[in-house]
């Protein structure tokens, strides 16, 4: 990907066929330029969808930037959480933008972590068949992952993302000062993604990570140099494999399991927050591939120890009010969307910087090893 080296903002640039590129900003204040940047892409309104949380923090200032900027704007805001990545918030979502007209010609401002980049992706993939969409992510797990690469949608009781469409935003606006006021519970979260990026085939910048982690958290330099690399990385990968024909499925690393507990867990944040069963599953997946003899146990020992470092669980026994058994889990994951056939996929790893897509797992030895996971204390 090209990346202007200059110091504001950084720009990785997504280079997808059909004039369908765009950019990635990342730096601190960009918010402020929401307006600039959505005139320039001659839209005359924009909706901003927001939760709560967010629009008490944000939404004053995303939206007179957009007004000085010539637009007409309104607001839907919606529950924080990932509950919100429900029907009913869609309904909302999208009866909030007919309510306040708002065109195909117009522009939706996702503002807020990856629900509602999600959310607000999928309600603009579908409102009047498409209407153009801005991520303006406000987590580090929006700024590094969610906010690019076009999949949208939401949940269902089946399972995780079961509702969906691939609707690409024309601009990413990462503004990694928003950053400042994210609780270390959901910092940690999404450095989940951010480490999952070195597993999956950078080996140095997992070590990196293991160097450098604090600066991320503290507002170092070190916060717009790794949201970048995540960001090059991954829109590597979409210009390569957009719907996720292949390699793309290598960044559902950990998510096989993930997905599962998330579903078992009834989407419920205050007990496990998607980063949360990420970093779960990024280690089970290591033990997995550890335990099916195709990756050093030190290496499983290595991610596991770091996760753990930063405050990240990496057990299922530590999910609040329990994880569900070996079966619920195994039921859960029949819903993934890697399934082929009924066979299982999983993304496991040879090592760190190593992974490689796995169809046709046996159900059997998923079992089996979940129930010995479960069994360890
Ligand atoms: N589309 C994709 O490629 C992709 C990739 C990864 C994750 N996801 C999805 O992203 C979702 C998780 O996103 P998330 O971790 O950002 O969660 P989130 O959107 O729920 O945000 C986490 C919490 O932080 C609050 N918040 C957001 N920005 C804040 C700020 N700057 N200051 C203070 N509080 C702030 C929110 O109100 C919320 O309570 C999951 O649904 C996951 O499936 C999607
Ligand atoms: O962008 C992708 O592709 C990913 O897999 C990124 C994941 O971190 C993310 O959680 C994504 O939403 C999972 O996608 P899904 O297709 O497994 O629902
Ligand atoms: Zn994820």
């Amino acid at each position: 990907m090209s990346e202007t080296k200059t110091a504001h903002p950084l720009t990785v640039h997504v280079p997808l066929n059909g004039g369908r590129g765009y950019d990635i900003l990342i730096g601190r204040g960009l918010l402020g330029q929401t307006g600039a940047r959505a005139a320039a892409l001659g839209a005359r309104a924009a909706a901003i969808v927001t939760d709560e949380n967010v629009a008490a923090l944000y939404a004053d200032g995303a939206r007179a930037s957009l007004e000085a900027a010539g637009l007409r704007t309104c607001l839907v805001v919606v529950p924080p959480g990932e509950a919100s990545k429900s029907y009913a918030g869609y309904a909302q979502v999208c009866d909030g933008l007919l309510a306040a007209r708002i065109e195909r010609g117009d522009l939706v401002v996702a503002l807020g972590g990856g629900v509602i980049g999600d959310l607000a992706g999928f309600a603009a993939a579908t409102l009047r068949r498409g209407v153009r969409f801005v991520q303006a992510p406000t987590t580090l797990l929006a700024q590094v992952d969610s906010s690019v690469g076009g999949k949208t949608g939401i949940n269902s009781g089946h399972g995780k993302n079961l509702i969906g469409a691939f609707h690409q935003p024309r601009l990413v606006l990462a503004d990694t000062a928003s950053l400042d006021t994210l609780s270390e519970r959901e910092m940690r979260a999404g450095y989940a993604e951010v480490a999952k990026y070195g597993l999956i085939n950078d080996a140095a910048f997992f070590a990196w990570c293991e160097a450098n982690w604090a600066g991320i958290f503290s507002g170092g330099p070190e916060r717009d140099e790794a949201v970048a690399i995540c960001c090059r990385a991954k829109a590597g990968v979409v210009v390569r494999d957009e719907f996720e024909h292949g390699e793309r499925a290598l960044l559902n690393l950990g998510h096989t399991f993930a997905h599962a507990l998330e579903r078992l867990t009834n989407y419920d944040s205050a007990r496990l927050v998607h980063g949360e069963a990420v970093a779960i599953g990024l280690a089970l997946a290591f033990r997995f591939s550890a335990r099916l003899g195709l990756c050093p146990g030190q290496e499983a020992g290595r991610v596991a120890n770091h996760l753990a470092l930063v405050g990240l669980p990496t057990r299922l026994q530590a999910v609040p009010g329990g994880s569900g058994d070996a079966d619920a889990l195994v039921e859960a994951m029949g819903q993934d969307k890697k399934v082929r056939d009924g066979a299982l996929t999983f993304i496991l790893a040879r090592g760190i910087g190593a992974s490689f897509i796995a169809p046709g797992i046996d159900r059997a030895e998923v079992l089996a090893f979940l129930k010995a996971e479960l069994g360890a204390g």
